[in-house]
């Protein structure tokens, strides 16, 4: 393989690594457009270029597998070859735009087309969390809009570039001497040399911001005691749910985000917004400001060869099914195998999400002050990490004491509650014979409190049973959810909103009493349906109200 069977038609990009550049992949019968990605090491020690061969050729593998099984999603890899101490990568060529680049054309992007874009790049980012890859450098540049669908694609994966700043430590230990990331994309932990899958999604939220307000992170107001950027009023239409989503995406601790893109999918998905949206912008001139990648020397992140985001990654994989589940039984109008009334359909519109049952110990933010430049900005972030991380220490163990009081509590109340709640709602007009379709809502949280979770899981609509956004594992995301999360559900109250022959729709207001710590309420809207055979209610969709 040479460079030759390649040959450059211009150059595309630069950056502290090396060159990107459009050619002509001459090995295919069409002769289409290939990138060619030319790579230089940061260290010419003959030692150093063969251990870097070694993990080139490692990222080249997951590379390939990447693009081969992404659905057009990456960039396939089409060959890889160290020529004159050089190291190229030949890629896919994706004819579109970055968004960056589609921002400066077209103006800036509303809600809709944000939402679009996150709910497409999202599953994209699943996958490529799946594999235990964090992507390291997401940011305008690094999404591109392909021309023919207007599909994300997702390119320039970090983990190549660092391999390049690969050096022998005095002890003999292979190091990064580099740490690869966009500044005001990288969040602390990626900063300190410990990207992690939430790393991504604190990119991904910067990202969105970008496009809603045409401002890089460096430009957009730090709070200077916690260190989140305030925003909002640079994008003063967009939903509270979006606005929800997107200030948890880019908290300043990895714990307090979303912890991988699965989370916040689901989230995004049970929050379809019923605000009015705002004008489309025309396009506005917005100067080429292309926040660059930069390479920051780090002094000691001593690796054995491999990525050393894996063994992060590995030990958060556990939590994705788990977190996954936290929204895993809400969902919006899909298709529902049994019929649906009209009434019912614009119902569903009107279902929105406030998904997170775990208790937020984040205190809430006001502004304080005017303006910042880049310097202040990341100062402040750094002399409020500390603060925020005592803070939050002092708060999630209080938390955590008051919440152990309250299961030891709840638990031993459930029943009793459950049958107060019974017996209020029976007080009400509405007839309480076994054919309540409230009883059936009540009955559905006795059986998870009774741990008869397979029962509760009967009760649900088999299409939400197999929707795998829901339900990735099927029975065990739920039972990972509600046996190993959830420790009880206290129904505060059920109210039987409309009621016809054929179908009903009931509101409860629960609580959640969580494993972990932390009760949280939630209002959730189930539309139920007559079951011919039985004449009994059966749950057909659930949403958040
Ligand atoms: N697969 C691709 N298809 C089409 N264009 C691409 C592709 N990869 C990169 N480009 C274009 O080349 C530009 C530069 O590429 P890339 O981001 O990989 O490297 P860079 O900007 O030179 O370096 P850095 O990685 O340091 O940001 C991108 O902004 C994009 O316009």
């Amino acid at each position: 393989m040479s460079l030759s069977l390649y040959p450059i038609i211009r150059k595309l990009g630069e950056g502290g690594f090396g060159t990107t550049y459009l050619a002509t992949n001459t090995l295919m019968p069409s002769q289409p457009y290939c990138v060619v990605k030319q790579l230089t090491p940061t260290s010419a020690d003959p030692k150093v270029q063969q251990l870097i061969k070694d993990r080139f050729k490692q990222e080249a593998i997951t590379l390939e597998h990447l693009g081969k099984d992404s659905n057009g999603k990456v960039p396939s890899l089409y060959a890889y070859f160290v020529e004159r101490g050089e190291f190229y990568l030949i890629q896919e060529y994706v004819d579109g735009q970055t968004l960056n680049e589609r921002v400066q054309t077209r103006g800036l992007f509303t809600e809709i087309q944000v939402r679009q874009l996150l709910t497409d790049i999202l599953p994209t980012l699943c996958y490529v969390h799946d594999r235990g890859i964090v992507h390291r450098d997401i940011k305008p540049d690094n999404i591109m809009l392909r021309h023919r669908d207007n599909k994300p694609i997702l390119i320039d994966f970090g983990a190549v570039k660092e391999i390049m700043s690969t050096t022998i430590t005095a002890s003999g230990d292979t190091a990064q001497s580099i740490l690869i990331g966009t500044p005001g994309f990288m969040p602390l932990e990626q900063m300190s040399g410990r990207p992690m899958f939430a790393s991504d999604i604190y990119a991904l939220g910067l990202t969105a911001l970008y496009l809603l307000t045409g401002k890089m992170p460096t430009e957009i107001e730090t709070d200077p005691d916690r260190g989140n950027l305030n925003w909002q009023s640079l994008a003063p239409n967009i939903s509270p749910q979006l606005v929800e989503i997107l200030t948890k995406s880019i908290q300043p601790l990895s714990r307090d985000r979303y912890q991988n893109a699965r989370q916040m999918l689901e989230d995004l998905s049970i929050s379809s917004s019923p605000f009015p949206q705002p004008p489309v912008v025309s396009p506005i001139p917005i100067a080429d400001d292309r926040e660059k990648t930069v390479y920051v020397p780090i002094a000691t992140t001593t690796t054995n060869g491999n990525s050393q985001a894996r063994p992060l990654i590995i030990a958060l994989t556990a939590a994705i099914v788990g977190g996954g589940l936290i929204g895993g039984f809400l969902v919006l109008g899909h298709n529902s195998s049994r019929n649906e009334s009209s009434e019912n359909k614009n119902n569903s519109q009107q279902t929105v999400a406030n998904n997170n049952p775990v208790i937020n110990s984040t205190p809430k933010i006001t502004s304080t002050s005017n303006s910042t430049n880049d310097r202040r900005t990341a100062s402040s972030r750094e002399n409020t990490t500390e603060n925020i991380e005592r803070n939050n220490i002092a708060i999630r163990e209080n938390i955590t004491e008051n919440t152990d009081r309250s299961n030891v509590a709840s638990r031993e109340n459930t029943t009793e509650n459950i049958e107060r709640s019974n017996a209020s709602t029976s007080k009400n007009t509405i007839d309480n014979t076994d054919r309540d379709p409230r009883a059936t809502v009540r009955d559905y949280y006795s059986k998870i409190n009774n741990r008869n979770y397979t029962g509760a899981w009967n009760a649900l609509p088999t299409d939400l049973q197999n929707n795998k956004s829901v339900h990735p594992n099927g029975y065990d995301s739920f039972l990972d959810w509600w046996a190993k999360q959830v420790a009880n559900v206290e129904i505060q109250q059920t109210n039987l909103v409309s009621q016809t022959d054929r179908d009903a729709v009931v509101d409860v207001t629960i609580e959640y009493v969580m494993r972990a710590g932390g009760v949280s309420p939630q209002r959730i809207r189930y539309f139920l349906v007559k079951d011919d055979r039985n004449q009994e209610w059966a749950i057909q969709r659930i949403g958040l109200r």
